[in-house]
């Protein structure tokens, strides 16, 4: 028998928080049922935190115990008066507002600049076709007021073509409405999500289906309360995935398996195409690295866009060019998320080439630079893991991680600290 070469690197346990996704869809889907809900091992963050206090704000009891939340459900849509701070989440500012117009009242959405400056429209216009009052802010964004008496349900037609968030909006609160509401989805980008959603929705007892047009249906009736626990984040997993493969290491996510309701757990497939070998099974994933990254393919990341910077950062270190299309969407979320990772790697000295929703980034060899996050927790943890093979690589804005890990840092140290070079 011939030993092997490579010895096999010892396997560490990462130690991911909670979906962002599946914390605050659970939060808004707690606080309409009746009954109480129990989530375990939910994220702590400022997006989640930030969900949990606008709940507050609409009325609905949290409590927190030890690391979990309890939700008192209320078995109905809110009433207003009530002013809600989104913050950066664009969560909040998309599945919120329709959870209030099912109510009555008037109510008034706001969040910070960034937020502001995210689109709202096909979610305001499909709530006026449903029976709400809105009156958005002078960008068609956040500041949104709303007079709401109840929505009506009924049939939809929804542009999906620049977030799958307004889908989710409004099939969230559905049950709520006063008929069945008929969807028929165009262009729908981020895909997976809408799987999530009407997942956890009939975890609460929802009745989703499909008719024979493709359109989506849901029936009225309400939410039951139920226990759930949340599983740790996929698209956080992807920096410490990529850090296996860039630093021949091996790294798992217990808890994060074939059983996910993630789509971005799927960025392992491709992260196997530059070489990494990749074990995904029901206790966890786990990737590790095999040695110099591969390039030489292009990959469409249009349903895991979240994911798409873990990948660009780490491309100069491929040995051939690597393309990322289908993400014109990633344009309008915390940043301009291909012109921020395309700004940073030209900083750095690679080439980049860049079209409306694609990416090139070409083989070369990085030199130390300060990144510019734009406040986008993304683009600081996808150049956190470049960080790890490339000295000097730092960040003007390190802190802006708190988004969705505020312990993101210390979690890299921890696991490959002494891989940094
Ligand atoms: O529904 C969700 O929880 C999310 C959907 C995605 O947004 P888009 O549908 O706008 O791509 C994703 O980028 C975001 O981080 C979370
Ligand atoms: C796009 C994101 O967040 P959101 O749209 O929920 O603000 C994200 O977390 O990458």
């Amino acid at each position: 028998m011939v030993a092997s070469l490579r010895p096999e690197p010892a396997t560490r346990s990462a130690r991911i928080p909670g979906s962002k996704s599946i914390t605050n869809r659970v939060l808004l889907l707690a606080a309409a049922a009746a009954g109480r809900t129990r989530l375990v091992d939910p994220l702590e963050s400022e997006d989640t935190v930030a969900f949990r206090t606008a709940l507050t704000a609409l009325g609905v009891d949290v409590t927190l115990d030890g690391g979990d939340w309890e939700v008192h459900g209320t078995g109905r849509a809110p009433s207003g008066p009530a002013r809600i701070w989104c913050a950066d989440a664009g969560t909040a500012a998309r599945f919120l507002p329709v959870l209030a117009a099912a109510g009555e009242g008037e109510f008034l959405f706001e969040g910070s600049e960034q937020l502001t400056a995210r689109p709202l429209h096909p979610l305001t216009e499909a709530l006026a076709e449903l029976g709400a009052e809105v009156e958005p802010g002078a960008g068609g964004g956040l500041p949104l007021r709303l007079q709401a008496r109840g929505l009506r349900g009924g049939e939809l037609a929804l542009d999906s073509s620049t977030s799958s968030q307004y889908l989710t909006g409004l099939l969230l609160s559905a049950p709520l409405m006063r008929e069945p509401l008929t969807v028929s989805v165009a262009g729908l980008v981020s895909r997976p999500y809408i799987a999530m959603t009407i997942a956890l929705m009939r975890r609460f007892g929802a009745q989703v289906s499909t008719d024979r047009d493709g359109r989506l249906r849901v029936e009225p009736g309400g939410y039951a309360g139920t226990r759930i626990r949340i599983e740790p984040d996929a698209s956080t997993a992807s920096y410490v995935f990529a850090a296996a493969a860039l630093t021949g290491t091996s790294v798992t996510v217990p808890h994060l398996g074939t059983g996910s309701l993630q789509g971005d757990l799927r960025f392992v497939e491709v992260l196997a195409k530059t070489g990494a070998r990749v074990e995904v099974t029901e206790d966890g994933t786990t990737v590790t690295g095999t040695g110099p990254l591969r390039g030489g393919f292009e990959v469409d990341m249009g349903d895991i866009s979240d994911t798409f910077m873990t990948l660009a950062a780490i491309a100069p270190l491929a040995d051939a060019p690597i393309t990322v299309h289908g993400i014109g969407h990633a344009r309008l979320k915390e940043s301009d998320r291909i012109a921020a990772i395309a700004e940073n790697l030209r900083a750095a000295g690679i080439r980049v080439e860049d079209g409306p929703d694609r990416i090139t980034v070409h083989p070369g060899r990085p030199r130390p630079v300060t990144i510019a996050c734009h406040r986008d927790h993304r683009i600081a943890m996808a150049f956190s893991v470049l960080g790890l093979r490339v000295p000097g690589i730092t960040l003007d804005d390190p802190h802006c991680v708190g988004k969705t890990f505020p312990g993101f840092h210390q979690e890299l140290r921890r696991l490959f600290g002494e891989q940094a070079r």
